[in-house]
């Protein structure tokens, strides 16, 4: 152990809410963390910076005690402590929202809340208490709905109301903001900022440049696991903090012509009923995309996008044959390997379960949409997988050990980027992409989007899902809006604005169509 001192630079007073010095986690094909050290200090909000891969969750989970460290000391106001596990975070006062969900499918979203928290609360007070912390911050939940029954939206909300609950004072927020609307994020900074004003300290990483210069007075940036820098985000720049993190700015998207072709995907008229008590009846949806255009779908999470999804990837085939054509035939009742062979290829939002199969390696996870290295007999051909896999780690610079790795060693970010490239390799006709470039630092967001941008422009039509209107209006030539289970009317992007669509993801796109230009920020 090391007794380094804070490269935070802050004078001393007050100890440090948090202090970690040395910190050091190799796994067997990386160092994730080498040396690291960061601090804290009391009603602050400090950003963790780098790009994916970089160590910054296995950092987090180190301070909640959920990875033990190889070497390294944590000081909580001043105090030497050695968290053995969560239990002990939280006797702490440490909470974090994890960028994957640790919740409970079946059970209701009071019950998942009341099993992280001590049991001195009965179920019925722990539901009036999310009533008022979400009423308080403005995030919509409804404590008895099953969590199944919630996008990944409505289930990073229950994750953060959770650890509202437990009055931390230290609060890590992974990736929070992923699937979250703009309005939402300002809610969660307006939250955010009021918990460090009562002197709460708070660790958050993203992605999202802006939010960081927005929200953070301190930032520390990790790169292949070790700090290159500490900053006060808000002298920073987008282009800075880039270079800081990525050593160079991300390239810009190159502009291109559309060129369009025939429809591909011709969605009339499918009303499909909720499968589940909470779930959201289809109504109507009519959409179109052709080949050579990416079509967005803006909307907040839980409005029918799920549902949507589900038809159109063929893991709901109740819809009636003619309401869903892909390449001019009627697909509604094709289960996903029959629409597969008419060219669709889907990434779900959920990367781990439904994207990947965690224990997996990358090159059998390829097995999932792929059948060309299935020789004859159902004989898998080893190599060719492998040689496939290789190729997509290559090409999408996915950070992992080789084809080899499983699903699960990989971080967020480069398991995204592993799972789009599968897609985007496979050369489909139609691309359905939701939340392309959720947990992907800039690089490889700027990347994805060029790849996507790239196989329009070679005749694929592409649908992208995603709630970050700022990625729709970078990419969409085309957007719709969800809301309440229904789809506006098409929208040219040159006509799209953010208080546009905002009005119509409440649902109120007859008005506006009606009324031209009255638009005003109603969501
Ligand atoms: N359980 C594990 N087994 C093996 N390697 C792991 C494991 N967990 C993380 N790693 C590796 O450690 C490195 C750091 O991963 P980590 O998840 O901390 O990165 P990150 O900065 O949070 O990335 P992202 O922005 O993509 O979430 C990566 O190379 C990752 O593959």
């Amino acid at each position: 152990m090391t007794t380094s001192p804070s490269p935070a630079g802050t004078d001393a007073g007050a100890a440090p809410r948090l202090q970690l010095t040395g910190i050091t986690k190799a796994y067997p094909a990386v160092v994730a963390n080498s040396e690291v050290s960061l601090t804290v200090q009391p009603g602050e909000i400090h950003a963790v910076l780098g790009e994916n891969g970089a160590g910054k969750s296995t950092l987090m989970k180190i301070i909640y005690g959920a990875v033990k460290p190889d070497a390294g000391t944590v000081r909580m106001d001043g105090q030497s402590v050695v968290v053995r596990n969560p239990q002990e975070a939280r006797a702490l006062g440490i909470a974090m929202v994890f960028q994957h969900f640790s919740l409970f499918d079946t059970l209701t979203v009071a019950e998942n809340v009341w099993l992280g928290l001590d049991k001195s609360l009965s179920l019925a007070e722990v539901s009036r208490r999310i009533e008022t912390t979400t009423r308080e911050y403005g995030l919509q939940l409804d404590p008895m709905r099953p969590v199944h029954t919630l996008g990944v939206g409505e289930r990073q909300r229950v994750e953060i109301v959770r650890s509202l609950l437990t009055d931390p004072r230290l609060l890590i927020l992974d990736e929070p903001t992923s699937v979250l609307t703009p309005q939402a994020v300002e809610n969660l900074f307006v939250t955010l900022r009021r918990l460090a004003a009562r002197g709460c300290s708070i660790l958050y990483i993203s992605h999202k440049l802006h939010e960081i210069r927005e929200l953070c007075t301190a930032c520390t940036v990790l790169r292949g696991g070790k700090v290159t820098g500490v900053c006060d985000p808000r002298q920073e720049s987008n282009a800075s903090l880039s270079r800081l993190m990525i050593g160079a700015e991300p390239p810009a998207l190159a502009h291109r012509e559309v060129v369009l072709g025939a429809t591909v995907l011709d969605v009339r008229d499918l009303s499909l009923s909720r499968e589940d008590q909470f779930g959201v009846d289809l109504q109507q949806i009519a959409l179109q995309v052709r080949a050579g255009e990416v079509v967005g779908i803006a909307g907040v999470s839980g409005n029918g996008q799920k549902e949507l999804l589900y038809a159109l990837s063929g893991e709901d085939t109740r819809a009636p044959a003619a309401a869903i054509q892909v390449a001019g035939q009627g697909a509604g009742r094709l289960n996903t390997a029959q629409r597969r062979a008419l060219g669709l290829h889907f990434v779900p939002e959920e990367r781990l379960g439904r994207g990947a199969v965690p224990a997996l390696s990358l090159a059998h996870n390829l097995l999932l949409t792929r059948k060309n290295a299935v020789g004859r007999g159902g004989w898998l051909q080893l190599h060719t997988l492998r040689a496939q896999a290789a190729a997509i780690i290559e090409r999408f610079k996915v950070k992992a050990s080789g084809p080899g790795a499983a699903a699960q060693s990989l971080s967020g970010g480069n398991l995204q980027k592993f799972i789009v490239g599968r897609e985007v390799a496979a050369n489909p006709a139609l691309l359905i992409v939701s939340q392309p470039t959720w947990g992907v630092d800039v690089g490889a967001a700027a990347q994805i989007r060029g790849e996507i941008l790239k196989l329009a422009g070679n005749g694929c039509a592409v649908l992208v899902v995603s709630e970050e209107l700022e990625e729709l209006f970078d990419i969409c030539d085309r957007l719709y809006v969800m809301a309440k289970g229904q789809i506006s009317p098409p929208l040219p992007r040159a006509e799209a604005t953010v208080a546009l669509v905002g009005q119509w993801m409440s649902g109120l796109w007859s008005e506006s169509v009606r009324t031209e230009g009255s638009a005003h920020d109603q969501a």
